[in-house]
């Protein structure tokens, strides 16, 4: 999609001002109106309801894996589409009110994934300190500067004896906050990577680049003997590779999983369309979650056999065989 469009539409993302995902919708639509939300269940479902017309919110990253909220939140309820990733490499500071000390620090703030990525550096640099859950990172700084809601279980700011004496956050955010810094690249794994997604309404399907992913939620027939091997075949038989698969419990029984996963590849190539052909006879449940531009732009390898021309052919051979 061209800028100049991106531009026009209204954005959610999980905020508040200062989170990651409002960095990456900064590079994404950089002009765009947006709205901040307190969680990724509430941006998602501002797209479902019309309030908003896109949203973007973390899918996956490179250390802690796929995030929940945004996997479950697109497996049910009125269907929804990626038509956009993006990739945000991620490093946090640790923040606190001026006047705190590394000492002071017994409780940080910040939201779980953010915790994930720093759990190691934490034990060495406030060895003993416990993780207050935060809606976002940002809204950890927040909380602590004495804006906007505390975490969960935290006290609220301003009180004597705050529950969390400093928050993980992204390092242009500190100083947004009225926030010191007292340790910066607090992070595990220097170089990791968010990938957040551009989420909107069906309707639209971007058009096909070389360079595409699709993501698909699929659950597999009950208690057959080989139905992982059976679904995983459609992929592989039509030479399309999975950048991604991960399982989520379905929620009605224990031991009932979902597979969430991207494809390489976009709906509009001969050989992803007839793997979702295939998907569709074998599977009881396929959700198509949107073919989109890959974020790195890196072009799709397409094995020998299996471009589009390779299936028109093998087709009108087919139909010859009966002329
Ligand atoms: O909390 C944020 O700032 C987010 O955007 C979510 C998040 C948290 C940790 C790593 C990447 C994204």
């Amino acid at each position: 999609m061209m800028q100049v469009e991106q531009d026009q539409i209204t954005y959610a993302f999980l905020g508040p001002v200062g989170t990651f995902t409002e960095a990456a919708l900064a590079r994404y639509a950089p002009g765009a109106s947006r709205q901040a939300m307190p969680d990724v269940v509430s941006a998602l479902e501002a797209v479902r309801t019309g309030a908003v017309d896109r949203a973007i919110v973390p899918m996956e990253n490179s250390v802690e894996g796929g995030v929940a909220a945004t996997l479950d939140t697109l497996a049910s309820g009125a269907p929804l589409v990626v038509v956009a990733e993006v990739l945000v490499e991620i490093s946090f500071v640790l923040a606190a009110r001026p006047g705190t000390a590394l000492a002071d620090v017994r409780s940080v703030a910040t939201h779980p994934h953010a915790w994930a990525q720093c759990r190691r550096t934490m034990s060495e640099l406030v060895p003993g300190a416990v993780h207050v859950p935060a809606t976002s990172t940002a809204a950890a700084g927040a909380a602590l500067a004495g804006e906007g809601a505390a975490p969960a279980g935290g006290s609220a700011p301003g009180e004597a004896g705050l529950a969390f004496q400093a928050a993980l956050v992204a390092p242009h955010t500190a100083a947004d906050y009225g926030l010191e810094v007292l340790a910066d690249g607090v992070e595990d794994n220097p170089g990791a990577v968010t990938r957040f997604v551009v989420v909107a309404r069906p309707g639209v399907v971007p058009e096909r680049t070389g360079a595409d992913k699709t993501t698909l939620l699929v659950h597999l027939p009950h208690n057959a003997s080989g139905a992982l091997v059976t679904m995983l075949e459609q992929f592989a038989t039509r030479g399309v590779n999975l950048s991604r698969i991960e399982s989520r419990p379905i929620g009605d029984a224990l031991g009932r999983y979902a597979f969430s996963m991207d494809a390489e590849g976009h709906i509009d190539d001969a050989r992803v369309a007839a793997a979702l052909i295939g998907l569709h006879r074998v599977c009881p449940h396929v959700v198509f979650l949107g073919s989109y531009p890959r974020a790195d732009r890196t072009p799709t390898h397409v094995p020998p056999g299996m471009r589009d021309e390779d299936f028109e052919a093998a087709r009108a051979w087919v139909r010859g065989l009966r002329g």
